[in-house]
């Protein structure tokens, strides 16, 4: 699904990404750690296409297209989901509208005629209840004054409406209580198939204890400097960065 090779990636004059490798197939999560200031967030940045990256090398597949010469709307339209670390509050723009506006972009873009209003009421009040949220976020304004975790949540919720095939989900555990935590984690499984991949990024083992991944990936000083499986998060937990980190001079 995506094949990412010696990917190199500049902000301004500074190298942040220094050659990553990374094979993700579909029905695979694969999640990411790694020290802060590591590249984990650029990575993610420059697979959605926002601007202020700059791609010096190397080359990014998403099923079998070159992911890097699509503008950022189309990634989204193949299929292409990003849940920020931060995400954005839209003023004016209530959430319902968003998502329906959304979803019938990708519709159109696949050919298919916009969803009838009243089976978009049925989804969205499904997907709001698996999620545990109250029905009244649909009709705030997006993301605008909700708590960190309710717009995590609301991330959540975005994809699951959206049903997207590649998901990268940028610290979406951080600022989640407990119960937050368990329902978003629940959000995710419920949407794991084997025609969609998920790429996690996150500094704890604890969202790992709900989202088993496949592969854990430790991202130090721009490189991928060790992968494994799921036990490689656990021994990160319990031993920290640093005797990865320095298999790799920067
Ligand atoms: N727009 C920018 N201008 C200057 N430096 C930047 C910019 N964006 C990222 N960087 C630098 O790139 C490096 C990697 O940042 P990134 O946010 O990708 O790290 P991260 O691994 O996600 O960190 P964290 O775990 O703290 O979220 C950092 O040193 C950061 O300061």
């Amino acid at each position: 699904m995506l094949s990412i090779k010696d990917l190199t990636v500049n902000v301004g004059d500074k190298q942040i990404l220094k050659g990553i490798n990374l094979e993700i197939k579909a029905g695979e999560i694969h999640a990411i750690m790694g020290p802060n200031g590591s590249g984990k967030s650029t990575l993610s940045h420059v697979l959605s296409g926002k601007a202020g990256y700059d791609v010096t090398g190397g080359s990014v597949m998403y099923q079998g297209k070159n992911l890097l010469d699509m503008m950022p709307e189309i990634r989204a339209r193949e299929g292409v989901f990003l849940a920020f670390q931060y995400p954005v509050e839209i003023p004016g723009v209530s959430n319902i509208y968003l998502l329906k506006a959304a979803l019938n972009a990708i519709r159109k873009y696949h050919g298919l005629s916009e969803v009838d209003a009243m089976d978009f009421l049925t989804l969205v009040k499904h997907k709001v209840k698996l999620l545990e949220m109250d029905e009244k976020f649909l009709y705030r304004a997006v993301n605008e004054g909700f708590s960190g975790g309710e717009k995590k949540r609301n991330e959540i919720l975005q994809m699951a409406i959206l049903e997207p095939k590649l998901c990268i989900l940028d610290e979406t555990d951080s600022g989640l209580d407990i119960d937050a935590l368990k329902v978003v984690a629940e959000g995710v499984n419920s949407l794991r198939s084997n025609d969609r991949a998920f790429v996690m990024i996150t500094h704890y083992q604890r969202l790992l204890d709900y989202i088993k991944p496949d592969f854990v990936h430790v991202l130090a000083h721009g490189q991928i400097v060790k992968s494994g499986g799921a036990e490689l998060a656990l021994e990160l937990e319990e031993k920290g960065y640093s005797w990865v980190e320095n298999q790799v001079v920067a």
